[in-house]
């Protein structure tokens, strides 16, 4: 038996759908409703897992489920050596967002993170602490920073509404995806020359730690057949 882990809501789920319907694979969720579980028609022996979209790279580390639908952003920032323990043989074009790192747009100064690491000592002059980056992206932006030589920071955690901390005076800078980018123009906020950090989309994720039995090999060879990757190629664990 092969799981095949969808985000449990959103846009994400909607296109997911979306995909593997236009492939000839149905999901239906359980009548129930509330039951995070389903039916996947289309597939010989396969199952559905509805998850967070966030909780998804951990399920195909840990091998709970064999095949999954999310966002490369979660995927680099939850598991470190991702390749070594996911296959992801197909970018799926929609779920598209870039994460970049954005400041006040009246910090007419900081242009470029080079700036914004000078900006970060006159910070620390000036009120005594380091500015704050609020995030919900803490391994990607500490890598991202380091790799900048910007050190002088503090993360606030912050897992929604990211764009509105500067103005609430919880942090002073954000790092978050944008994809029409209305909500960091709504919020004043300004992307940094060389602030890109990941340019993201959905991506069609196989687990190497997952129980892959035959029928569940079966299952992925046929899945590979109907989106167009080589699913008999990709290396799996037992
Ligand atoms: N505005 C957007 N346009 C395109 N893709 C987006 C947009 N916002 C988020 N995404 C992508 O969708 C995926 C899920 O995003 P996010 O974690 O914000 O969803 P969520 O529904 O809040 O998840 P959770 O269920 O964990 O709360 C991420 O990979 C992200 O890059
Ligand atoms: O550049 P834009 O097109 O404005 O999109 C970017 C916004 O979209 C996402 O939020 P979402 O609407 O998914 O809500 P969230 O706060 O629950 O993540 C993301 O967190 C940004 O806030």
């Amino acid at each position: 038996m092969l799981t095949l882990g969808l985000p449990s809501k959103g846009r994400l789920q909607q296109d997911a759908v979306d995909r593997f319907a236009a492939a000839g694979v149905r999901v239906e969720r359980s009548p129930e409703g509330r039951e995070y579980a389903g039916h996947v028609s289309g597939l010989p022996d396969a199952g559905l897992a509805l998850l967070s979209a966030g909780e998804i790279p951990r399920a195909l580390a840990e091998g709970a489920i064999h095949v999954g639908v999310t966002g490369e952003d979660l995927i680099r920032e939850h598991i470190p050596d991702a390749e070594t323990r996911i296959a992801l043989p197909l970018r799926l074009g929609f779920g598209r967002a870039d994460l970049i790192v954005a400041v006040p747009a009246f910090w007419v100064d900081v242009e470029t993170m080079h700036d914004l690491d000078e900006a970060a000592a006159a910070f620390r002059a000036r009120h005594g602490r380091p500015m704050r980056v609020a995030t919900k992206y803490h391994a990607l932006t500490r890598r991202f920073f380091a790799q900048a030589g910007v050190a002088d920071y503090r993360l606030v955690d912050s897992q929604g509404a990211t764009e509105a901390t500067p103005k609430n005076r919880a942090a002073e800078l954000i790092v978050d995806i944008t994809s029409s980018g209305e909500t960091l123009r709504a919020n004043h906020l300004r992307v940094l020359e060389d602030g890109l950090i990941l340019r993201s989309e959905a991506m069609l994720c196989v687990s190497r730690a997952a129980p892959w039995g035959p029928a569940a090999r079966r299952a992925l060879a046929e899945l590979g057949h109907r989106l167009g990757f080589d699913g008999e190629g990709i290396a799996l664990g037992g």
